[in-house]
């Protein structure tokens, strides 16, 4: 009878055009984790004076840290709980606070959520493109089965949530160069295909349940001081390390092989301006963000400048490379910056500027050792 009741009272929100959000997600299916009827599905909803309260999944990745960094210095230190399933190095777990958090783990999610008042959740645990092809399983059970996760204590507890996507969500028969935000998407990898999923089911719960969901379609982003975790575009990164210390780079990919990238901080500076951007500014839920596009040849001129001695050679991966060439060559980001005022700060000379200066300093300081 009850949940007849919260049938009845689902509606339609003539403002959104989305349905109001009574009726909890957890009551619809079968789950085995169903929640108690009289279960007090608080808002933990802040004013606007209050920082939010945030947690990130998969924090010890590429990007998360540096996510972290980024938001402690906006919210406070205390406000900001990084997560992962690996021990954090020392300098991590020094910086702020860190918590275990499998996301397949449902009751230890929303035992976090509540526990630590979350208001705001960025979900970065994935497998990405190239050791997602390598352990299918795996990748299906942590990019779909913990989306799931995800969304539902999202929606339990009304938090704003983030995921990212990806260039890698669009496929062959995408239109390549530009890639719109809204095209054919079937992607050839488990990566993509779940990250598609993400999108449409963030963009379902959005529409059906009221869930604050936003996405940013990431292109392969370069960073400095972070390793990345197995992905296609991984090369864009490994490159600078190799030239600063040893001169020279085998890459993965064929010369031509051109990708949309981003550095870091443009990246990161991307999210949180996403999830500041008042909601009547988004049009769309899921977004395109890009700043660059190169090839690994213009990348090797580019660095040339700097490492005149550089070389590139190619020993080419048939997995990467049939990835890479299923994916956008160049993204069309014009919905970003026509919603909610998106702009990159570095094109390819500031990149390459920035990390081999980085890499240099860490060459010398090592070399001074
Ligand atoms: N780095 C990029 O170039 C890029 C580009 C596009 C999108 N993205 C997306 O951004 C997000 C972060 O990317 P990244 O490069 O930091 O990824 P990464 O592979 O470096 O890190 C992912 C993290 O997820 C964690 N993880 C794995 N299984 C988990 C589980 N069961 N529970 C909790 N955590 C688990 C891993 O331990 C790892 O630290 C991902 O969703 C990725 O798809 C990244
Ligand atoms: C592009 C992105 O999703 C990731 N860096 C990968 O190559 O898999």
């Amino acid at each position: 009878m009850l949940f007849i009741r919260m049938l009845r009272r689902v509606g339609q929100s003539p403002a959104c055009g989305c349905w109001t959000p009574v009726l909890p997600v957890r009551f619809l299916g079968i789950s085995p984790r169903q929640i108690p009827a009289d279960a007090n599905f608080h808002s933990a909803s802040f004013s606007d004076t209050d920082h939010p309260r945030v947690l990130i999944t998969g924090g010890l990745g590429q990007l998360g840290v540096g996510l972290a960094n980024l938001l402690r210095k906006r919210f406070g230190k205390d406000n900001v709980i990084l997560s992962d399933i690996r021990k954090p190095p020392d300098h991590v777990f020094h910086s702020g606070p860190f918590i275990y958090s499998d996301i397949l783990d449902y009751k230890n999610l929303r035992e976090i959520v509540v526990n630590n008042r979350i208001t705001w959740l960025f979900h970065y645990s994935a497998l990405l493109s190239a050791i997602g092809e390598a352990n299918v399983s795996l990748a299906r059970a942590v990019n779909i089965t913990g989306l799931h996760n995800i969304l539902d204590v999202a929606a339990e507890h009304n938090l704003r949530l983030f995921v990212p996507s990806t260039i890698g969500a669009f496929g062959p028969t995408s239109p390549r160069n530009p890639t719109p935000d809204l095209c054919i998407q079937r992607p050839r990898t488990i990566y993509g295909v779940s990250k598609v999923h993400a999108e449409l089911m963030g963009e379902y719960y959005h529409y059906r349940y009221g869930l604050d969901f936003r996405c940013l379609r990431y292109p392969g982003i370069i960073s400095a001081d972070s390793q990345p975790g197995g992905g296609t575009t991984d090369y864009a990164v490994q490159i600078f390390h190799d030239a600063a210390k040893h001169g020279k780079f085998e890459c993965n990919l064929e010369a031509r092989t051109r990708l949309p990238m981003m550095y870091i901080d443009d990246c990161l500076r991307a999210t949180l301006e996403v999830m500041e951007a008042p909601a009547e500014s988004l049009s769309m839920r899921t977004y395109n963000v890009s700043a660059m596009s190169f090839t690994p040849e213009e990348l090797a001129q580019e660095v040339l400048k700097h490492v005149p001695e550089f070389q590139i050679t190619y020993n080419v991966d048939a997995v990467r490379q049939a990835i890479a060439d299923s994916w956008p060559m160049k993204f069309d980001d014009s919905n970003a910056r026509k919603d909610w005022g998106w702009k990159h700060d570095f094109d390819l000379p500031e990149l390459v500027t920035t990390m081999l200066n980085f890499h240099g300093s860490e060459t010398r300081v090592a070399q001074a050792n």
